[in-house]
């Protein structure tokens, strides 16, 4: 029987030991780990997902902080709320989401957030960190140190002698994804756009990842019989057989084909989606500790 990942149940005990950790921290006389939130525009799915982060900060016992800038804000504008968020002693994690509204650039605000304060993982230092294997004192992004955490419930710790493929190479997820499977030893291949034939790259892969884009395009005949299959798309595709204007989330597997030939398969939703909230929390919680010169918990 193939094995369902279920990504809320293992994201609900992630957040039940983020909860503790928080309440220990505030138990030691320390503040409590504060998260702030900036979201640019009015675009209704990143509102939906922001509004989902604060409400679990909240759950976490955090001190949540939520910035909704206008559409039009600057450069300069976003730059000095980043500015003063790093310089604000009760914020210890930054997330700015993205895709920023398109006349501003997310690189040069995402490179002045205090690495330390980087609960995304995007910057520089943590990128750097996480490429070099220094695991101990960086931060690392949310959603590939919460998909880890599903294929460690599968392979356990070490995947020596596995081979993995991560489809998608961009800094938030795919790039990321490849150096956890490389630190975990398993001999990791990424492929892309301009990879030549991915089918037949997928069927080599005892682990299978995916994260590109494009509604359910993993098909059941690219898997190595018994393979892992985690799926990280998140695509909102329109389904008039639920009504007009409705639409439903699916990922870049094809579940229903997939599912008899893997071992296990993480759905959409309730696969690596509430893993990455409940990672962000962890490292909120983890750079409140830091800051607070306290060993960090580990997720
Ligand atoms: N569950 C979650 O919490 C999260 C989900 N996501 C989802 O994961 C998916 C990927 O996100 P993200 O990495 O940010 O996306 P990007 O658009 O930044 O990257 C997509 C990657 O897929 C590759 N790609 C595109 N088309 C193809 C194709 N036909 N064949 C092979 N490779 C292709 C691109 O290749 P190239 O580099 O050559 O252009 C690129 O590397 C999205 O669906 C996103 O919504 C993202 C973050 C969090
Ligand atoms: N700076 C930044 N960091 C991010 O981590 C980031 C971002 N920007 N921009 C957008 C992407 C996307 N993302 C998701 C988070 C949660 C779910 C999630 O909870 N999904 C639920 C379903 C939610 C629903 O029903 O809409 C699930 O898969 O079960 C999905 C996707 C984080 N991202």
């Amino acid at each position: 029987m193939t094995t369902v990942i279920d990504g809320k149940a293992a994201a609900a005990s992630v957040v039940e030991a983020v909860s503790s950790a928080a309440g220990q921290l505030e138990a030691n006389g320390h503040r409590r780990p504060g998260l702030a939130v900036v979201i640019v525009g009015d675009d209704p799915a990143s509102h939906a997902y922001v509004g989902a982060k604060s409400r679990m900060a909240k759950q976490c016992g955090f001190n949540s902080i939520q910035h909704t800038l206008p559409e039009q804000t600057s450069q300069d504008d976003l730059m000095a709320l980043v500015a003063s968020l790093n310089a604000d002693p009760d914020i210890d994690g930054i997330l700015v989401q993205l895709p920023l509204p398109k006349h501003l650039h997310s690189e040069p605000v995402i490179q002045s957030i205090l690495p330390e304060k980087d609960v995304d993982g995007l910057h520089v230092v943590n990128a750097g960190k996480l490429a070099t294997g220094d695991l101990e004192t960086g931060l690392v992004s949310c959603t590939p140190a919460g998909a880890m955490i599903l294929v460690r419930q599968i392979h356990g710790k070490d995947l020596s002698g596995l081979n993995a493929l991560v489809i998608g190479r961009s800094n938030l997820f795919g790039k990321p994804m490849a150096q956890l499977l490389l630190n975990a030893n398993a001999t990791v291949t990424i492929g892309h756009s301009r990879s030549r034939d991915l089918p037949e790259l997928a069927r080599q892969a005892d682990i299978l990842v995916a994260a590109v884009g494009r509604p359910e395009m993993v098909k059941a005949d690219w898997l190595k019989p018994g393979a892992t299959v985690i799926d990280v798309g998140i695509n909102r595709i329109d389904a008039p057989e639920r009504g007009e204007g409705k639409f439903k989330l699916v990922g870049d597997v094809a579940f229903d084909e997939c599912k008899p030939v893997a071992k296990a398969i993480s759905p959409v939703p309730g696969g690596v989606g509430p893993m990455t909230i409940a990672m962000l929390m962890a490292n909120t919680v983890i750079a409140a500790y830091r800051r607070a010169g306290q060993a960090a918990p580990r997720f």
